[in-house]
C-alpha cells in the first residue's frame, strides 16, 4: 500500500488521499463504505502519533502499568469517538460537506463492535476511555470474537437471533500483530521429573494479538486494547490435502478459530460449557504471557512484578489468570510456591459484578481437571496455603466437586471491589460473608461510572453545547464542574433552551423510529424508557403490567385528563432464557393492541425496538424524559444506564437498588421518583409464602391486569399464551413484582403529575444533569488508581 505522504495538515487533503490510495476510489464512484474507510484511516493516522508517543513514554518512565482483563468490551462504534476525542468534529464535517457527503450517514455506516453482553462489557469500554483520558498507562486484554452479541429481530413479536458478523468487512481500527503469538495448551497430563513438576498439554493452540488504539480526550494519551484470536499451530496439513481429505486438511485452523469465534450470550447465567472455560483460559494465559514478556524486557528480578504490574480481573471470567501466573512462576521459573503465590497475590485484583447465585462461576472439577490438570493442583495448593494461614476457618475455592471461581478470585486477590455502595455492603453480608470476616480490609467499593465523552458530549450535541455555552468545556474531562450549572437553572431563558434541547432530541428519535420502523410516535408525550438486558430481576414485566393497568384505566375513562406517554422498551434475552423471551413477546403483543386502540393511543403508546446495542442507546438516552430503574432491591449490582439517563436530563423512577441509591443522594430525593421495598424488606417479604396473592388481593388494578394476561386479551388467537406469566407472578413471583406494584403505580402517577408542570419537570431534570458529575468513569478510575492499583497518571493534570 503505497502512499505519497502519510498525513497532510489539511484534513480534506488527507481524506482524499486515503480515498484514492487506501480505497482506490475517486469521489464520484466512492460508496459510503469507501468514505467511511477513508475517513477512518485519516483519523487513525492522527491517533497513531499519540499512540506511539504514549507507548514510548510508558517504557521510558517505567511506572506501574494496569492490565484490565475482561471477556467483554462492549465498545460500539469507534470513528465518531476518535473524531470527538481529537476535537476534529467541525473539521471533519466541513471536509465531508465539501464532497457533498453527510457526516451522520457516514458515521452510521460503521457496525458496532458488540463484543459484550451488557453492563460488565460496557463498563470495561468506558474504563478504557477514562484510563486514556487520565493518562494512566494501561492495557485492555480480551478476545477478538469474530461474531459479537447476536443480532435480534422479531418474528410475530418473538425474538429471533442471527449471527453478528461485524468482521465480514475490513475493520479499520485494529492492527494485526503477527509477531505477538503465544502457544497455549489444554488437557494432557502433569509429570514430575528431577524434582520439578511439568504440565504436558495434549492440545496446542496459538493466540495472535490484534491491537486497537484507545485515544483519550483531546488526544493527550492513548493506551492499547489487545484482543486475542485463536490460530492453529499448524493451520494446513498438505499431506491430508493431497490425499483428497480437504476438510481434514483445514480442520486444525477451523478448530483453533472456534475458540474466538463467538461471544457467549449469557449475561447472568453461567453456561458451564467446556468451550467457555477454554475461552477464559485462552485469553487469560495469553495475557499473562504477554505481561511477563513485557516485564522481562525491562526488568530482571521477577520479585519486582507487583510494583510494576496491577492486574484487574473483570469478574471471575479471567480468574484462571491467578493460578496460571502462579504455575509459570513456580513450575517454569523455579520460585518456591509460597513466593510464586505472594507475587501473584501482589498483582491480582478482582471486581464482582453480580450477587445472582446462577451467575457465579462454579466449574465441575472433572471438566476443570481434564482441561487444566496442573491448574487444579495449583488451586489445591492455594487452598492449602489459605488453610494454613487460617486453620480455624476452612474456606476453599475447591469444594463439593466444584471449583468456585468467586472464592478463588477473592483468595488470590489483593483487593476485591463491588460496583456500588449497596452492592459492596451486600457482598460483605452475603456471598463473601465468611471470607470478609477473615480478610476485613480486602473488600473496597468503587461505584461505577460512565464516560461523559460518549454518553453526553458525543451523543447529545444540543445539551453539550448548552452546557459549554454556560460553563465552558472543561466539564468534558472534569464532570463535577456540571454543578456550576445550578445558578443558570433558575433562569427561565436558560431553562427554555434546556427544554428545547430535549424536545429536539425527542423529535430526532421520532424521525428515526418513523424511518427505521414505520411507527409514528407522539413527540409531545412523555418518553418513558427501559433499555437493558432482559431479566426477571430487572422487572420489565412490572413495567408492562403497569402499562396494561394504565391502558385499562384509560379505556374506562377515555376522556379523562391523562398524561400522554410513550413507553419504549429495548433489550436482548439470552437464547435459552425462555421466560425473558416470553416477556418480549408479551410487550410486542401489548404494543400491537394498545397502539391500534383509537380510544387510548393518543395517551399511551408502547414500542419494543429491536436489536438494542450501544449505538441505539446513544439515540434513545438523549430523548428520554423518564428512566426506568425498577429492579428488585438487592439484585442490580449497580446499573450504568441509570447514570447515562440522569446525565442526559431524564428523571428516574426507581427502587433503592445498586447505584440508584447514590444517584438519589447526589441529585436530591426531590428529583427522583422512589418506590418499592428496600433490600432487607425484600428478604422479609419473600419469607411470606403467599406474598404475591396478598398483594393481588389488596390491589384490584393488579388483579385486573393479571387477568388480561390470562384471558387472551393480548393474544386472542392463542388465549393461553401468557397464562404462565400470570401464574408465575401469582404463585412464585421471586422478584416481588406483585408486592411492589401498588407503590410503583403510585410513583408513576406522581410522575404524571410532575410532567404536567413542564417548568418544574425541567428544573428537576436540569438538576439531575448538574448533580450527576460524580458518575463519570474518570472519578471511578481515579478511585481504582488510588485504592487498588497504586498507579499514577503520566500526563500533567489540569490544576483545580
Ligand atoms: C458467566 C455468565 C455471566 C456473564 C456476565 C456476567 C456479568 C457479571 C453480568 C453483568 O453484566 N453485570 C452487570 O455489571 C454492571 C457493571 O458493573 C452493573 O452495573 C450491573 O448492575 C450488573 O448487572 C455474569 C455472568
Amino acid at each position: 500500500m503505497v502512499r505519497t505522504s502519510r498525513k497532510t495538515s489539511d484534513f480534506r487533503e488527507s481524506l482524499l488521499q486515503h480515498l484514492t490510495y487506501t480505497m482506490g476510489k475517486d469521489p464520484e464512484h466512492a460508496q459510503f463504505f469507501d468514505w467511511r474507510m477513508a475517513l477512518s484511516h485519516a483519523i487513525r493516522d492522527r491517533i497513531v502519533d499519540h499512540w506511539v508517543a504514549s507507548t514510548r513514554e510508558t517504557y521510558e518512565i517505567d511506572g506501574k502499568r494496569v492490565y484490565y482483563l475482561s471477556m467483554e468490551f462492549l465498545i460500539g462504534r469507534l470513528l465518531e469517538d476518535g473524531i470527538v476525542n481529537l476535537g476534529m468534529y467541525q473539521e471533519v464535517q466541513e471536509a465531508l460537506a465539501s464532497f457533498d457527503m453527510d457526516m451522520r450517514t457516514i458515521l452510521d455506516d460503521e457496525p458496532d463492535a458488540a463484543l459484550g453482553n451488557g453492563g460488565l462489557g460496557r463498563l470495561a469500554a468506558c474504563f478504557l476511555d477514562s484510563l486514556s483520558t487520565i493518562g494512566c498507562p494501561a492495557m485492555g486484554y480480551g478476545i477478538r470474537y469474530e461474531n459479537g452479541l447476536f443480532k435480534q429481530s422479531f418474528v410475530d413479536g418473538r425474538q429471533v437471533e442471527s449471527p453478528e458478523t461485524w468482521l465480514q468487512e475490513p475493520h479499520p481500527w485494529e492492527f494485526e500483530r503477527p509477531e505477538v503469538r503465544f502457544t497455549l495448551g489444554f488437557g494432557g497430563d502433569v509429570i514430575f521429573e528431577n524434582g520439578r513438576t511439568f504440565w504436558r498439554p495434549s492440545e496446542l493452540i496459538q493466540a495472535e494479538a490484534f491491537d486497537t488504539p484507545i485515544i483519550g480526550w483531546q488526544g493527550r494519551w492513548s493506551n492499547t486494547l489487545r484482543l486475542w484470536a485463536g490460530r492453529a499451530v499448524d493451520p494446513f496439513d498438505l499431506g491430508l490435502f493431497n490425499s483428497g481429505d480437504f476438510a481434514a486438511a483445514a480442520e486444525h485452523e477451523a478448530l483453533a478459530r472456534t475458540i474466538s469465534r463467538v461471544l457467549y450470550p449469557e449475561d447472568s447465567n453461567e453456561a458451564g460449557k467446556e468451550l467457555r472455560l477454554k475461552q477464559e483460559f485462552f485469553f487469560s494465559a495469553a495475557s499473562i504471557r504477554d505481561i511477563l514478556r513485557r516485564f522481562d524486557s525491562a526488568h530482571d528480578d521477577i520479585r519486582l512484578l507487583p510494583q510494576k504490574v496491577a492486574i484487574q480481573l473483570n469478574d471471575t471470567h479471567p480468574a484462571i489468570a491467578g493460578p496460571e501466573l502462579c504455575r509459570i512462576l513456580h513450575d517454569e521459573r523455579g520460585l518456591s510456591f509460597e513466593e510464586a503465590l505472594e507475587i501473584t497475590h501482589g498483582c491480582m485484583n478482582y471486581t464482582n459484578h453480580t450477587l445472582l447465585p446462577e451467575a457465579l462461576e462454579r466449574w465441575d472439577e472433572r471438566l476443570f481437571g481434564r482441561l487444566l490438570p496442573r491448574h487444579l493442583q495449583i488451586i489445591d495448593r492455594i487452598d492449602d496455603a489459605h488453610y494454613k494461614a487460617h486453620p480455624n476457618r476452612p474456606l476453599s475455592a475447591r469444594s463439593d466437586g466444584q471449583v468456585k471461581m468467586g472464592e478463588l478470585s477473592f483468595i488470590v486477590a489483593n483487593k476485591v471491589n463491588g460496583v456500588s455502595a449497596l452492592h459492596t455492603d451486600l457482598m460483605k453480608q452475603t456471598v463473601f460473608k465468611d471470607l470478609h470476616a477473615l480478610h476485613p480490609d480486602r473488600i473496597v467499593n468503587e461505584t461505577n461510572g460512565v464516560t461523559p465523552r460518549r454518553w453526553l458530549h458525543s451523543c447529545n450535541h444540543g445539551l453539550s453545547d448548552l452546557i459549554t455555552d454556560t460553563i465552558g468545556d472543561e466539564w468534558v474531562a472534569d464532570l463535577e464542574q456540571l454543578q456550576k450549572l445550578e445558578p443558570a437553572i433558575e433562569d427561565k431563558a436558560w431553562l427554555d433552551r434546556f427544554r428545547a434541547v430535549k424536545a429536539a432530541n425527542k423529535k430526532a428519535l421520532v424521525d428515526y423510529v418513523a424511518t427505521a420502523h414505520g411507527i409514528k410516535l407522539n413527540e409531545n408525550a412523555m418518553f418513558d424508557i427501559q433499555i437493558k438486558r432482559m431479566h426477571e430481576y430487572k422487572r420489565q414485566h412490572l413495567n408492562i403490567l403497569e402499562a396494561i393497568a394504565h391502558w385499562q384505566e384509560i379505556k374506562d375513562n377515555p376522556n379523562g385528563d391523562w398524561t400522554p406517554r410513550v413507553k419504549i422498551f429495548a433489550g436482548k434475552a439470552a437464547q435459552g432464557y425462555h421466560f425473558a423471551k416470553d416477556i418480549i413477546r408479551l410487550i410486542n403483543d401489548v404494543s400491537k393492541l394498545v397502539n391500534a386502540d383509537a380510544a387510548t393511543r393518543d395517551y399511551l403508546q408502547v414500542i419494543f425496538l429491536p436489536n438494542y446495542n450501544v449505538s441505539l442507546a446513544e439515540r434513545l438516552i438523549p430523548a428520554a424524559d423518564l428512566s426506568e430503574q425498577i429492579s428488585t432491591a438487592g439484585k442490580e449490582a449497580s446499573g450504568t444506564g441509570n447514570m447515562k439517563f440522569a446525565l442526559n436530563g431524564a428523571l428516574t423512577v426507581g427502587t433503592l437498588d445498586g447505584a440508584n441509591v447514590e444517584i438519589r443522594e447526589h441529585v436530591g430525593e426531590d428529583n427522583f421518583f422512589l418506590f418499592g421495598m428496600l433490600a432487607d424488606e425484600v428478604m422479609q417479604r419473600r419469607m411470606m409464602h403467599d406474598h404475591a396473592q396478598q398483594a393481588i388481593h389488596a390491589d384490584p388494578r393488579l388483579a385486573r391486569a393479571l387477568n388480561a394476561l390470562r384471558d387472551g386479551t393480548f393474544s386472542p388467537e392463542d388465549p393461553g399464551r401468557y397464562a404462565h406469566i400470570a401464574d408465575n407472578l401469582t404463585w412464585s413471583d421471586y422478584f416481588l413484582v406483585c408486592s411492589d406494584f401498588t407503590d410503583y403505580w403510585r410513583a408513576q402517577r406522581e410522575v404524571d403529575a410532575a410532567y404536567r408542570q413542564p417548568e418544574k419537570w425541567a428544573k428537576m431534570a436540569a438538576l439531575n444533569v448538574a448533580r450527576s458529575g460524580w458518575f463519570s468513569s474518570d472519578r471511578t478510575i481515579r478511585g481504582y488508581m488510588c485504592d487498588i492499583w497504586g498507579a499514577e497518571s503520566l500526563i500533567p493534570q489540569k490544576s483545580k
